[in-house]
């Protein structure tokens, strides 16, 4: 468990990045958290792996404050994926995979192995092992930068806006990587994004923030959709402009729902589907 304790950071040039934050991060679960720029997410994330350190309040892991821990050793206990996959560009993939590993005194030929291994893990082929990151595509770069991220075989994972820069098809495929993983291999991931449609997909516990990070709505994607705690909110997840608003439409072949813009969303499982529907029934995408 992560929990920040009236946590404010102050930067030298008097940007209040962070006012009085509280949250209660559950261990084995997916936190995140979405917010405009601007709105603090990068800057509480660093502090729990002592990249920022706060002005004042405490982080937490397991009841024991990070400001305890040497913060390099902190550093590479924790898995960091960011965006533009921060991969060493003079280094080949297995290299860059086991960097954290042999700093942490495994044995070189260990951690190339494990790399390997790790490579399979994230969905890639152990071919691209010996490339450049400069060879390999933007999907391909993040991959290896969470297989990066989970080197260390970490308890946490820390995700800055990982999937920001690759186009739609490679980041769906990405993100559903991500809910595998997370199913596989049981970690805490705290994710940064701005993209709220990424947050209800991802997350267990999405925290909503405004300006200063301060917390516009905590909960479960369902409890948010269901019950938007502010205007705010409302608009942020797009309830206000319709854009979550499923209707079901009657059609020949049986009742399927339809969005906003009238496009299918998916077939109505506990409906009232016609003959032609039964055999074939589907979740909603
Ligand atoms: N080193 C710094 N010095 C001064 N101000 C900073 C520093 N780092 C961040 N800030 C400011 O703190 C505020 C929060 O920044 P932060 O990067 O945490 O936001 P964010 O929500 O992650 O934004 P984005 O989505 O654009 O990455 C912003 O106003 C930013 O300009």
């Amino acid at each position: 468990m992560i929990e920040f304790r009236s946590v404010s950071k102050k930067f030298a040039d008097g940007t209040l990045a962070v006012d009085d934050f509280n949250l209660v991060i559950p261990s084995r679960k997916t936190t995140v958290l979405v917010g405009s720029s601007g709105s603090g997410k990068t800057t509480l994330l660093r502090m729990i792996n002592r990249m920022v350190d706060p002005t004042s309040g405490t982080v937490e892991i397991d009841g024991e404050s990070v400001l305890d821990r040497q913060p390099v050793a902190l550093r590479r206990s924790i898995g960091y994926v960011m965006q533009n996959s921060g991969l060493l560009p003079h280094f080949t993939v297995v290299d860059n995979v086991a960097t954290v590993p042999v700093l942490n005194g495994v044995p070189r030929k260990v951690a190339r192995q494990q790399a390997l291994e790790l490579l399979d893990t994230v969905g890639l082929n152990r071919d691209i092992a010996n490339r450049y990151p400069s060879q390999l595509s933007g999907g391909q770069q993040q991959r290896v930068g969470v297989a990066r991220g989970l080197a260390a075989n970490p308890n946490i994972l820390l995700m800055d806006e990982p999937f920001g820069a690759v186009d739609p098809i490679v980041r769906a495929e990405l993100q559903q990587e991500t809910i595998r993983l997370q199913r596989d291999l049981d970690k805490t991931i705290v994710f940064v994004t701005h993209d709220i449609d990424e947050a209800f997909l991802l997350g267990d516990q999405v925290v909503i923030l405004e300006k200063g990070a301060k917390i516009a709505q905590v909960g479960s994607p369902s409890e948010i959709i269901e019950n938007p705690a502010s205007d705010f909110v409302a608009d942020f997840i797009g309830v206000d402009k319709g854009k979550r608003s499923l209707s079901i439409k009657h059609t020949p072949g049986g009742p399927i729902l339809v969005d906003s813009e009238g496009r299918a969303a998916g077939v109505l499982v506990d409906g009232e589907p016609s003959a032609a529907a039964q055999g074939e029934r589907s979740t909603v995408a």
